[in-house]
């Protein structure tokens, strides 16, 4: 499904000046913003509640893994606190997703409720030295599957497992996409990527993007650079 606003702007930076500069010259019509371990851990949900007053859509991204019934509980907490879009560790099992899913249920407007496959942060040597031999591709779309049949919305994946992702479940089924670098862009420590052209034409859903433009010296012009690319490719 082709999103209009497909671009998520990760909002990791060390504190709050920066961030809610940054947030208030963005767009809440073209873009969404996520908010991390990092600006989470230091400002807490008052920040989160900043930026919904100035418009956004928030995708609370704190890749919940614990036991059931914690995750359960941390997943309303995220709810109550009206963030659009919360994510888990697919590899916390499927009685944590369906847990998680059931207490989400009991809300008229819950959020999008997403399973973390693969870190894009990851190739394969690092899934062997994990102790989790195999392809990322093949990895992604176990976790995929299992994340779908919890009843999960989507899952986050790098955009380079988007196509047999979206091929096998479907157009409804979310795609989250981190490792999204526009062409010439420093990869940093993401090792699964894609341009942002790329990633939407092979199915991604939202494109994560995080450093390309919150260290850019112009980030509205990455943005618009960005968009202009994604219409290039979707009306190609
Ligand atoms: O597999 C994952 C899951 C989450 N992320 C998060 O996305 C952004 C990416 O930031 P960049 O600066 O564009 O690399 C970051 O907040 C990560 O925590 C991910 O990269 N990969």
């Amino acid at each position: 499904m082709t999103q209009a606003k497909p671009i998520i702007v990760a909002l990791d930076f060390a504190s709050e000046q920066p961030a809610l500069a940054l947030a208030e010259r963005l767009d809440p019509a073209r873009c969404r913003l996520k908010v991390g371990k990092e600006l989470f851990t230091r400002l807490g949900p008052a920040f989160v509640e900043r930026l919904q007053r100035l418009g956004f859509e928030i995708f609370l991204d704190l890749k919940f893994h614990d036991i059931p019934n914690t995750v359960a509980a941390a997943c309303a907490a995220a709810a109550d606190l009206g963030v659009w879009m919360v994510n888990v560790h697919v590899s916390g099992g499927r009685a944590m997703m369906a847990a998680a899913r059931e207490r989400l249920s009991q809300y008229e407007h819950p959020p999008l409720l997403i399973g973390v496959t693969v870190l894009t942060s990851l190739d394969r040597a690092d899934l062997d030295a994990i102790g989790c031999p195999g392809e990322p591709r093949a990895r992604v779309l176990t976790l995929a599957t299992l994340a779908r049949d919890a009843g999960l919305d989507g899952i986050v994946c790098s955009p380079l497992e988007a196509a047999p992702v979206r091929a096998a479940l479907g157009p409804d089924f979310r795609l989250v996409t981190p490792g999204v670098r526009p062409a010439g862009a420093a990869s940093g420590d993401q090792k699964r990527v894609m341009t942002p052209a790329e990633a939407l034409a092979a199915g991604a859903d939202y494109l994560v993007i995080g450093r390309p433009i919150t260290q850019a010296p112009d980030p509205l012009s990455v943005i618009e650079e960005i968009d202009r690319s994604c219409q290039n490719s979707l009306e190609n």
